[in-house]
């Protein structure tokens, strides 16, 4: 049957996935609240029609940070693709460059940033970072990525701690012994095959301003944003140094921002 739309490539996971791997994919945290609200702020988006324009040509392009794509849609970093496809990372960041879309690969990718962008050496492409306690380990993953020619640093925050995923925990969910997280493979494997207790949930705004900033010339994208506070994302109660912080866009689950 052919797949036309997310829900039948949904069914054909669900069908062809180990059961472990389908339900890490699909579950979310403790009662999947986030999740199941998430899939209900999508279907309340409702696009306001405008008629008797003339469409017959349409053109959909924009910019995002200065780079061309097709469309204002990008492809939210997610771990271990490897799980799904024997390619992972690399099918994904091929499909995203022949779209002319921009993937934003995982930290917890199990393709390298070098073989993703060896795959699709011109896909627009950001790097998702999680800050570890061994902040050399990140320091080496940041200069990795500029070098290889990503184009921003999406800093995921909201995640000091990792959620309790029971079916994760029912199934016993690790990686397989041939996959890893290819980044991090200097580290001792933890049930995730990735660091145990290694994600720094001492992170501030000043780890931003004094140290990632002074680290990479690349804009940060702050992600996982989901409550302005009082005084706004940039508010002075919050970031140091009053940098300009400039509110990006609406994600469903929070708002994204850019630090420089
Ligand atoms: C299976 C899976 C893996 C994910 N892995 C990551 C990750 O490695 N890094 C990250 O910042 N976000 C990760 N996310 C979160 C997504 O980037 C995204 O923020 C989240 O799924 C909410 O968006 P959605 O409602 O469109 O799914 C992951 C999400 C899923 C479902």
């Amino acid at each position: 049957m052919p797949l036309i739309c997310l829900s039948d490539f949904e069914a054909y996971a669900k069908d062809h996935l180990p059961k472990a791997t389908w339900e890490y994919y699909a579950a979310g945290a403790d009662d999947c609240c986030t999740r199941d609200d998430n899939l209900l702020a999508f279907k309340r988006i409702r696009l306001r029609p405008r008629m008797l324009r003339d469409v017959s040509v349409t053109d959909t392009r924009t910019t995002i940070l200065g780079t061309e794509v097709s469309c204002p849609i990008g492809i939210a970093p997610t771990a271990f693709h490897c799980l799904a496809w024997p390619d992972g990372e690399m099918s994904t960041a091929r499909a995203a460059e022949g779209l002319n879309l921009c993937y934003v690969a995982s930290t917890y990718s199990t393709c390298s940033v070098e073989e993703i962008v060896a795959a699709a050496p011109e896909g627009p492409r950001w790097f998702q970072l999680y800050v570890y306690r061994d902040r050399k380990l990140s320091e080496g993953l940041v200069h990795r990525a500029e070098a290889l020619g990503f184009k921003a640093l999406v800093l995921t925050v909201d995640v000091p701690y990792t959620g309790k995923r029971r079916s994760d925990i029912r199934n016993n969910f690790r990686l397989p012994p041939h996959l890893k997280v290819k980044k991090l493979n200097q580290c001792g494997p933890d049930n995730y095959g990735v660091p145990a207790n290694t994600l720094d949930p001492s992170i501030s705004w000043k780890d931003i301003v004094y140290w990632l900033q002074n680290l990479t010339r690349l804009p940060i994208i702050i992600k996982g944003i989901t409550d302005k506070g009082r005084r706004g994302v940039g508010g002075r109660a919050r970031c140091p140094r009053h940098h300009r912080i400039q509110s990006w866009g609406r994600q469903l689950d929070g708002e994204l921002a850019t630090v420089w």
